[in-house]
């Protein structure tokens, strides 16, 4: 079935309608009482930089953004006075990450042929991330960045290590994640019916036995989850005017 779906894509004349899922309705429990999607990071808030990749980005036809309840004005106002044309709507997610994503899918115009997730708290992946995971999953129908563990892995309990993880085979993987549209509607939509409480969308994918191909990610490609990555962001950025990164 995706070989079919996959030869269709390949002659059809034009290239791939990508439409993009940014997740951004949690509600930051790790930050200590920051909002993090609206936090300051250098000039503007975390979810403008993170929209503005995908605005800048030319493979990408169209963003849905997925945002609380009680920051759906303020989230679609930004939009407005940021000339973030690309996004097509802003809509309200739910309890779990699976909710948010199922909201955003239910938005994205019809006709798109991949279909890629982000996190509205990953502000500052770099654009030859989001051009190799788009391609990559052109090709394949699943894609997403990764970066090999370098620290030693332990599996521990109750402070007593256990074991040490042989790391060789170990990814840590970030989003975007891009798939064939069909495949995540229908793999995110069973992972809702199982009630299966997922932290990516790859796991989706896998849990219908299908195969997701990794590419390179970044380590400037981090998830704001706690206040210090605040701190990490505005270094990247500060970098990235010093023309280091
Ligand atoms: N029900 C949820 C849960 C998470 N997310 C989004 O998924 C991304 C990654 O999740 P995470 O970093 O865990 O964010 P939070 O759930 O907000 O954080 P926490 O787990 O600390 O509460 C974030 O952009 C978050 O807004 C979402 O849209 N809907
Ligand atoms: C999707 C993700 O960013 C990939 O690394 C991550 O799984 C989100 O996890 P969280 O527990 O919701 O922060």
């Amino acid at each position: 079935m995706l070989e079919v779906l996959r030869k269709l894509a390949k002659k059809k004349a034009h290239p791939p309608i990508c439409s993009a899922v940014i997740v951004a309705a949690g509600s930051a429990r790790r930050m200590e009482g920051i909002d993090k999607v609206l936090a300051p990071l250098g000039e503007l808030p975390v979810l403008v930089h993170t929209i503005y990749s995908f605005q800048d980005c030319p493979r990408f036809d169209e963003i849905v953004v997925v945002t609380r309840e009680d920051l759906l004005v303020e989230v679609s106002r930004i939009c407005k006075d940021f000339q973030l044309d690309k996004v097509s709507k802003v809509v309200v997610g739910g309890r779990e990450r699976t909710d948010s994503v199922l909201a955003g899918l239910r938005e994205v115009r019809p006709d798109a042929d991949l279909i890629a997730i982000h996190d509205g708290a990953r502000p500052l992946a770099p654009q030859q991330v989001l051009e190799e995971v788009v391609e990559r999953a052109a090709e394949t129908g699943a894609a997403a960045p990764a970066i090999p563990v370098t620290d030693t892995v332990k599996r521990a309990r109750e402070g007593l290590i256990e074991e040490t993880v042989d790391r060789s085979e170990l990814w840590t993987v970030q989003t975007p994640q891009v798939f064939e549209a069909g495949l995540i509607r229908a793999a995110v939509e069973k992972a809702a019916v199982d009630g299966e409480s997922l932290t990516d969308e790859c796991g989706a994918v896998e849990r219908l036995g299908m195969k997701v191909s990794l590419t390179t990610g970044s380590k400037e490609n981090i998830k704001i989850t706690t206040p210090f990555d605040l701190i990490l962001g505005e270094a990247i950025l500060e970098a990235r005017v010093r023309g280091e990164l």
